[in-house]
């Protein structure tokens, strides 16, 4: 273990038992016989016996999420409650409250604009509502609102005890020379065990039901067997992996290669350029995983949703991507172009790369890292985008 990792407080991730290779369908096998059943759920805390799902967050993924969750709740409705939850936080559209929107005409016309949502997924304005006598909490907010969420349900007290949660956040918390990753956060605020979900999904593309796959990477096998029943679909397939720390760390510094991705487009720079700078960019991924958390695993970057294959639909077709590329070709902040481009949804790479530069420079490891930095210190400190790839 290397000194920066000592003085990380990452917690390493526990391994499980040998059953959880059952639910880790690998590259190649993905079998409908290889998937766990349905029928053999961990019994729900519940005196109703049933799962109760709750999603926190109405952006555009987590109006994706909810929507397969809330199908999958009324397929299996023996073993979970049909109801799912969806916390929006309150807005005028047109003169009307969101959630009055999106409970009658069953679409996010804010966020996700023209899909239409089951019916049994209602969007709830106050949080300790949604998540009364959940079981099972997503949570899905932008990074940089998840503190508020969080003090918020703790000051509601409203979290049953036997809840479980899986974040689906992609960014990190950095405090000094420590960081952790959004599971971690959630686990350590509301003591409940966190999984992390991430992969290649932009979710209108999802929400479209085109096919893709995610990855959920689980604590026990109890969490994997749990969060695959609710997520796992015929367009949305789900491995389970142990490694919590890897798929979080994937979705949250692929955004920073994505900052980077943008920066080559910008600068009309080919296709040679963008694939060094997602080689580039996934062995620095890889290698601060590994260098920083123990028990992450190379794997979860090479060979899942979560690692390779998030950072390829990211650096083409994500918003991180796209703000980058106007970054170079306007010359406007990241702010002006959040603000204009993106119709009220959030960035999550520039946070990130402020704060990978933050804790690399307490840890005196910037230099091992030149990619995640030259992104850093173009989009904060005034560096010409073309110094980009210039001595990489
Ligand atoms: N959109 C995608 O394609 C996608 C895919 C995978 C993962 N993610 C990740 O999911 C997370 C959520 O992203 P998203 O795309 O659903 O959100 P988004 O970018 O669409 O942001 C809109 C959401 O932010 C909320 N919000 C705005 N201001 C707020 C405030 N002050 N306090 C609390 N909430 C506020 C809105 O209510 C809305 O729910 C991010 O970490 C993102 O990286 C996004
Ligand atoms: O649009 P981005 O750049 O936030 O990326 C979206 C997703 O994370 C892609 O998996």
């Amino acid at each position: 273990m290397s000194a920066a990792s000592a003085a990380s407080t990452a917690p390493s991730s526990p391994r499980l038992d040998p059953m959880f290779d059952k639910l880790h369908i690998a590259s190649g096998a993905t079998t409908p016989d290889r998937r766990p059943s349905i029928d053999t759920l961990p019994p729900s805390p519940l005196a109703s016996g049933k799962h109760r799902i709750a999603v926190i967050g109405s952006g555009s993924w987590g109006t994706a999420l909810a929507k397969i969750a809330a199908e999958n709740a009324a397929r299996h409705s023996d073993q979970f409650h049909t109801t799912v939850n969806m916390w929006v936080r309150e807005k005028q559209v047109n003169g009307k409250k969101l959630t009055e929107v999106i409970n009658k005409t069953h679409m996010n016309q804010r966020y996700l604009p023209d899909v239409p949502l089951p019916a049994n997924l209602v969007a709830v304005p106050k949080l300790a509502d949604v998540v009364r006598d959940a079981t099972l909490i997503v949570f899905v907010t932008p990074h940089q609102f998840l503190p508020t969420v969080i003090n918020d349900l703790k000051r509601a007290k409203a979290i049953h005890p036997g809840a479980r949660a899986v974040s689906a956040i992609k960014g990190v918390e950095v405090e000094g020379a420590e960081i952790k990753t959004f599971a971690s956060v959630i686990e350590r605020d509301l003591s409940i065990p966190c999984s992390a979900l991430s992969g290649a999904n932009i979710a209108l593309e999802v929400a479209l039901e085109q096919f893709c796959e995610t990855t959920i990477g689980c604590p026990t096998h109890n969490d994997s067997l749990l969060w695959h029943a609710v997520f796992d679909a015929e367009s949305f397939r789900v491995q389970c992996v142990e490694d919590v720390n890897g798929v979080s760390l994937g979705g949250a510094l692929k955004n920073v290669v994505a900052l980077a991705a943008g920066f080559v487009d910008g600068l009309r720079l080919g296709g040679n350029t963008k694939a060094a700078i997602l080689r580039i960019g996934l062995k620095e991924m890889t290698d601060f995983c590994l260098e920083f958390f123990d028990g992450a695993q190379r794997s979860t970057f090479s060979n899942e949703s979560a690692g390779v294959a998030d950072l390829i639909t990211t650096c083409y077709g994500g918003r991180n991507r796209k703000c980058a590329e106007e970054f170079v070709k306007s010359g406007s902040s990241f702010d002006d172009i959040e603000r204009r481009l993106l119709n009220g949804q959030k960035l999550q790479g520039t946070a990130t790369a402020e704060e990978v530069h933050a804790f690399l420079q307490a840890h005196g490891r910037v230099d091992g890292y030149p990619l995640f930095e030259r992104v850093y210190q173009i989009a904060f400190k005034g560096l010409a985008p073309a110094q980009l790839v210039k001595g990489l």
